[in-house]
């Protein structure tokens, strides 16, 4: 269970972009959290993992409390959260394999990693995940040479490599087409079934977060205004979540649908 209390950041000398806010998300659920520009999704993920440091508050996932860690014991913690980038974050020149591999840096040794002599067992596991995801025929591809959504789905194998308790995944979709970036949504909630992994997704796109989330978060000026079901987010709650953007910026967001 992840546990998010009282949660404050703030940047430099400016006002707070999170303001005391608080969160449980525990099961196999795929949250959304939506929100105009600058809400503060990113913030708030990115704190829970402390690649932001959080200015005040709690963070605990199963047991262990983030915000205390010394910069060592995070690195070692740091792997029980699984993280997916809007521009993937993959080393182009290595392979599917080699990328996905990068998943168990700090599990094996460097002398392993680097003279790529996977463990039996990561090799297995790679190759179910990546057969779960579709790419395992890719295995000696180079990186640069996969379609978007191909690099997704290395980049989700990648951070399921570690073993994760939990995924946060920072607009997975935002650098894909339409049908690809529903493809990985779609693939996303079922992993999050299948491997009873909490998952939790920053998204502009309103129409696919109400479509393949079990809950969707609505964040205005740092704030959490919204936490229901997608089928509660009705046109009200968007006009509160999104007051003041533009109808055209709305509308590029999803939230004219
Ligand atoms: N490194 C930083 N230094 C200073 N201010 C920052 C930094 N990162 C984010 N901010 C500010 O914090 C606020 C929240 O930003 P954040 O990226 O978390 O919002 P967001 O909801 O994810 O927005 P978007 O959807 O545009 O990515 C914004 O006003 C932003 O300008």
């Amino acid at each position: 269970m992840l546990k998010i209390t009282n949660l404050t950041k703030r940047y430099g000398t400016g006002d707070p972009v999170l303001k005391e806010l608080n969160l449980t998300v525990e099961g196999e659920q795929l949250t959304s959290v939506i929100g105009s520009s600058g809400a503060g999704k990113s913030t708030l993920l990115r704190c829970i993992n402390r690649l932001v440091e959080p200015t005040s508050g709690s963070v605990v996932l199963n047991g262990t409390e983030f915000t205390n860690l010394s910069r060592r014991e995070l690195r070692t913690a740091r792997r029980r959260i699984g993280m997916v980038f809007q521009s993937f974050n993959l080393i182009d020149r290595l392979t599917v394999m080699e990328n996905v591999q990068a998943g168990r840096l700090g599990y094996i040794s460097t002398w392993a990693a680097l003279t790529r002599r996977y463990p039996k067992d990561d090799i297995r596991r790679a190759f179910e995940l990546m057969e779960r995801v579709g790419i395992a025929h890719y295995a000696d591809k180079r990186a640069d040479e996969l379609s978007g959504g191909e690099r997704q789905r290395v980049g989700v194998v990648r951070a399921l490599m570690q073993r994760p308790e939990i995924l946060l995944a920072d607009e997975p979709t935002a650098s894909l087409d339409p049908k690809t970036s529903e493809q990985i949504m779609s693939l996303l909630r079922d992993l999050a079934n299948e491997l009873n992994l909490p998952v939790i997704i920053n998204i502009h796109n309103v129409t696919e977060a109400k479509e393949f989330s079990d809950r969707i978060v609505g964040m205005r000026y740092g704030r959490i205004i919204f936490d229901d079901k997608p089928a509660a987010l009705t046109r009200a709650e968007m006009d509160q979540i999104y007051a003041g953007v533009p109808a055209q910026d709305r509308a590029e967001a999803g939230a004219a649908a």
